[in-house]
């Protein structure tokens, strides 16, 4: 069959192959006469572009093929009676595109039915038999015609060739899909997306994703506007359908463009009466509700209550019999957005890290004025009766003390406990206090703890100058960061799939995130779970309640009281399991970097260990016998500085001098190490592995802790810095485009770093949208780079007025040698035909990205005490590699004590630096061999909707 390239931006590119000139001829004239294309002859006399406008398209005579849904009384060919007689470019379609590629259109009931009442069609016919079916038009080569659904952008640009390739076979030439052959296109949902509760950075990327998704898998996507508040309300003001194009450059926008509300009457079962009723009569039958632990209760009550909702209404007459027949399971799914993070089931709610990263910002900027002044601020977060953003942030600026509804203090000690803890800080030479309180903020007894309750105390016992600031709203403003918009485009997604794999008998689904990966998670269980943690707190079973959080959650708090109290009063191991640790930083700097050190001196201090730092990598050592016992006081404030405070630099051990490295390590008598860093840390902890069987002084725990902007380490799914690295590239990318847009007509190359791993050029596909990017995985291939052309020209051609047509493409450094940024430039320059120009933009080193990301500082700190852990637990073993001979004996056992430190989909492990390095590795590309990311890709295209040619 002659191949149907749709676009998913408002254009189609229809590639076929005429077999004869005389079938070109007839086909470029079903083009021009019947669907009322231009057509522009080329100067080879064999090739012609072609295009219309949407209204002019009028296939009324063009071949048609109907399908149905398989519920329908109705059969085809009845059906295809009935339009025969009907004039149908009067009536509104909607063009939507499977899975397959094959693209149909739905045709609007009400104006179906009353084109039948105005021609007094005899063929009766109920709505619920036609709605929806389905249309094909057919070239004479018996291609299926791919169009997209776009609401009055719509716009056609086919590119048709005459060939004289190989003559399709005739039966491959009709071969138009019956209703059977097309599975992907049985009964497509409506499929609505709801904003509830408070606002959250990247609800606007989930809503773009689930529409855009949910078109492109060939359903009718709608925005219910103003929360549940819309849903009650209902008809055409609240319920909207949406197109692709009302979706676009929402990733770099705040809040929420279909708004949201706090609606008390969804609370009452009237208010979810009526809203079970406006879903059926807007024809929706499938919900995905973004929104916070209440808004996912109201959710699932709603779906529990759907059953008697709609019995009520078909027994009240106020729906049919046959409404209630085709609605009588609710679709429902959530993806979790609020900044609270307060929902159970899933690591990370959608805007919680971008209110965090404002939390951090905020901190920072007080940071300097608290310094300053040697003063104290009381800081008050956000979070309702969750406690995340306030350990959060606690962890990723170490701060001084943290006040959280899970672990409050008896209210008669929590003033004992802060003062000791402050007043040790301030004896030690720290000159300003961080006091966060969370607003849910409580006492042993269940009273709330406010600012002023903290600020009291440190002006009366301590005698601080103090302040109070309280963020408020400021935390829910502002764009996503790039982890949100990941998160909220990849969660609208594996919706969109849950909705449409949905049954009656599977329960209703909410999209979780367990560390690195998308989950479905059932969402009664999920509610079920959240509400625990209320009764666990208003029961005063504070343990329960931490439980109940996540396992990063746990981590995180005993991380943080183990790093404030750190340095003073008895350390937690008993002497003689005292040890003495080293940290090398090894590579380009990634933020992130210096939280590690940090985090990894003060827990060591916590637990009586002795820390040293090695400064300037291995060269350092070699070099200068850099190693330096790590201070409390030398190292504060290290976790919000980027790059690297103790040096690093790319040169390995062998490369250094390795039996020199050994000497010091000896002299140190260093007991364990770790290495932060990137693919030269990796290859670091190969040689030092190795060279065990030659050097004793390399016969200790030894953990790679990966860190580095082209996330490529072997053995790991995130490094350190490479969320810094993204959300730097998104903010260069989103000022870009702004650029792009406002000068109109303009595409900007980007080329990213990466070495030859394409995760972050991919990533930032995502994050901002762009229209393609090219990695060194993929290389740059010609016939693609042709197609983007061709997908941008298009583009730029059905950009009209007032539309924002910046454009953008990423490209990997590494992706091709000789098609350099600039060549790209050029190319696309000469290719668009004046339709638009293309420029190149470098951010270079700005990728490293200044002051790290939220998440790298606080992945950072469990990340380094997760590997002094491993250190204390592998001691003995790594120690104890030699027989009785004195001989060296590399077991599995042994081996296994060099490790690297990673995140693989939900797990966080230590894998084997032999067994990475050995099997996982292709060494000359310094890359990983598995790619993790391929699916990010295609969802990227996806979205964007690029033509990918295989
Ligand atoms: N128990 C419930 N039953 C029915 N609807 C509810 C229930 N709880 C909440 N809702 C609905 O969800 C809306 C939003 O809930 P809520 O104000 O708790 O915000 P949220 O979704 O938790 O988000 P956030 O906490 O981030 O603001 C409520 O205004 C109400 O319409
Ligand atoms: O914006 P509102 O309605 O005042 O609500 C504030 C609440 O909403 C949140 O920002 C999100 O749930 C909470 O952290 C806060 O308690
Ligand atoms: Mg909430």
């Amino acid at each position: 069959m002659p191949s149907v390239t749709p676009l998913f931006n408002g254009t189609s590119f229809v590639n076929f192959f005429a077999p004869t000139k005389e079938l070109y001829e007839k086909t470029i004239k079903f083009y021009t006469d019947i669907l009322s294309f231009e057509a522009e002859q080329e100067d080879d006399g064999k090739s012609v572009w072609l295009t219309t406008d949407y209204d002019a398209y009028a296939p009324d005579t063009a071949t048609i093929k109907l399908s149905l849904n398989p519920d329908k009384a109705a059969t085809v060919s009845e059906i295809d009676n009935v339009i025969k007689n009907l004039n149908l470019h009067k009536i509104k379609r909607d063009w939507r595109t499977l899975q397959s590629g094959v693209v149909f259109t739905t045709l609007h009931i009400q104006g179906l039915i009353n084109k039948l009442e105005k021609n007094k069609c005899d063929y009766q016919v109920r709505p619920e038999e036609l709605d929806p079916f389905e249309v094909y038009v057919v070239d004479p080569l018996g291609s299926v015609l791919g169009f997209s659904s776009l609401k009055n952008s719509f716009g056609i640009s086919p590119r048709t060739r005459y060939s004289n390739k190989e003559a399709v076979k005739p039966e491959e030439q009709l071969m138009v899909p019956e209703f059977d052959e097309l599975p992907e296109s049985g009964p497509k949902r409506n499929i609505a997306v709801m904003t509830s509760g408070g606002d959250a950075p990247g609800m606007n990327a989930n809503v773009r994703a689930i529409i855009r998704a949910a078109i492109y898998k060939g359903c009718k996507a709608f925005a219910v506007y103003e929360g549940y508040s819309g849903l009650v309300k209902g008809g055409p003001k609240y319920i909207r359908e949406m197109s692709w194009h009302d979706v676009r450059g929402w990733l770099a926008e705040g809040g929420t463009n279909i708004g949201t509300a706090r609606c008390m009457e969804f609370k009452e079962r009237w208010g979810r009466l009526a809203a079970c009723k406006n879903m059926i009569d807007a024809g929706i039958d499938a919900l995905i509700v973004c929104g916070g632990d209440g808004s996912l209760t109201g959710a699932d009550l709603f779906r529990s209550e759907w059953p008697s909702l709609i019995s009520e209404l078909k027994e009240t007459k106020k729906i049919t019999t046959e409404q209630y027949d085709k609605y009588k399971h609710l679709n429902i799914c959530g993806t979790v957005g609020s900044i609270d993070n307060d929902m159970s089931s899933t690591d990370a709610t959608i805007g919680a890290y971008s209110s965090l990263a404002r939390i951090c910002q905020a901190i920072d900027y007080i940071d300097a004025t608290a310094n300053s002044h040697q003063r104290a601020f009381v800081i008050e977060v956000m979070g309702r009766h969750c406690g995340w953003l306030a350990l959060m942030a606690g962890m990723a600026t170490s701060a001084d003390y943290i006040f959280i509804p899970e672990l409050p203090s008896s209210k008669k000690d929590w003033q004992d406990h802060m003062c000791n803890i402050v007043s040790k800080h301030r004896e030690r030479g720290k000159r300003k206090t961080i006091v966060i309180v969370a607003e849910g903020a409580i006492g042993a007894d269940l009273t709330p703890i406010t600012c002023k309750d903290v600020l009291n105390v440190l002006v009366d016992r301590l005698h601080l100058d103090t302040r109070i600031t309280t963020l408020g709203h400021v935390q829910r403003g502002g764009t996503a960061v790039a982890y949100d918009r990941m998160l909220a485009t990849l969660q609208g997604v594996a919706a969109v799939d849950a909705i449409l794999e949905g049954s009656p008998d599977i329960p209703s689904p909410m999209i979780s995130i367990v560390e690195n990966k998308i989950v479905r998670k059932p969402l009664v269980e999920a509610v079920k779970l959240t509400k625990q943690v209320a009764e666990a707190i208003s029961k005063k079973d504070f343990q329960k309640a931490i439980s109940l959080r996540d396992t990063e959650f746990n981590e995180h708090l005993k991380n943080f009281m183990a790093m404030n109290t750190a340095d003073f009063g008895e350390p937690t191991l008993p002497p003689e399991k005292r040890k003495r640790f080293a940290i090398i930083n090894v590579g380009a700097p990634a933020g992130g970097m210096n939280a590690a050190v940090y985090s990894f001196a003060t827990f060591c201090m916590s637990r009586g260990h002795t820390a040293y730092a090695i400064d300037n990598g291995f060269a350092g050592l070699a070099k200068h016998e850099s190693v330096r016992s790590m201070n409390w006081l030398d190292i504060e404030g290290w976790t919000s500085i980027g790059g690297s405070e103790i040096g690093t630099n790319r040169t390995t051990p062998e490369e250094s001098d390795i039996g020199l490295i050994a000497y010091y390590f000896d002299k140190y008598k260093f007991d364990g190490l770790i290495i932060v860093g990137g693919f030269e840390a990796f290859s670091s902890l190969n040689q030092l592995e190795k060279a065990r069987s030659s050097y004793p002084a390399f016969r200790i725990p030894m953990v790679l802790i990966p860190a580095t902007i082209s996330n490529n380490v072997p053995g790991t799914e995130y490094s350190l810095g490479s969320d810094t690295c993204l959300n730097s590239l998104v903010d260069y990318c989103d000022s870009i485009k702004q650029s792009a847009a406002a000068t109109r007509k303009r595409c900007f190359i980007i080329e990213c770093h990466g070495g030859n791993s394409g995760y972050i050029a991919s990533y930032t596909q995502l994050c901002s949208g762009a229209t393609a990017s090219y990695v060194p995985e993929e290389g740059l291939p010609l016939h693609q780079l042709e197609q983007d052309v061709e997908t941008l020209k298009v583009s730029f051609h059905n950009d009209k007025g007032k539309s924002k047509s910046g454009r953008l493409i990423l490209k990997s450094a590494n992706a091709s040698k000789v098609l350099t940024s600039q060549i790209l430039a050029d190319i696309i320059n000469s290719e668009s035909e004046g339709l638009f120009d293309a420029k190149t933009a470098i951010p270079g080193h700005v990728q490293q990205g200044g002051i790290p990301s939220a998440i790298d500082r606080t992945r950072a700190a469990r990340f380094a005490i997760k590997a002094v852990g491993f250190l204390e637990d592998n001691y003995d073993l790594a120690a104890d590699s030699v027989n009785e001979f004195g001989e060296f004996v590399n077991s599995q056992e042994v081996s296994e004590t060099a490790c690297v430190l990673g995140i693989e989909r939900s797990h966080m492990k230590f894998k084997s630096i032999r067994q990475l390095y050995d099997y996982e590795t292709e060494e000359g590309k310094r890359v990983r061999k598995s790619i993790f990311w391929s699916d990010i890709r295609d969802i990227a295209d996806m979205l964007a909707g690029r033509v990918k040619i295989p």
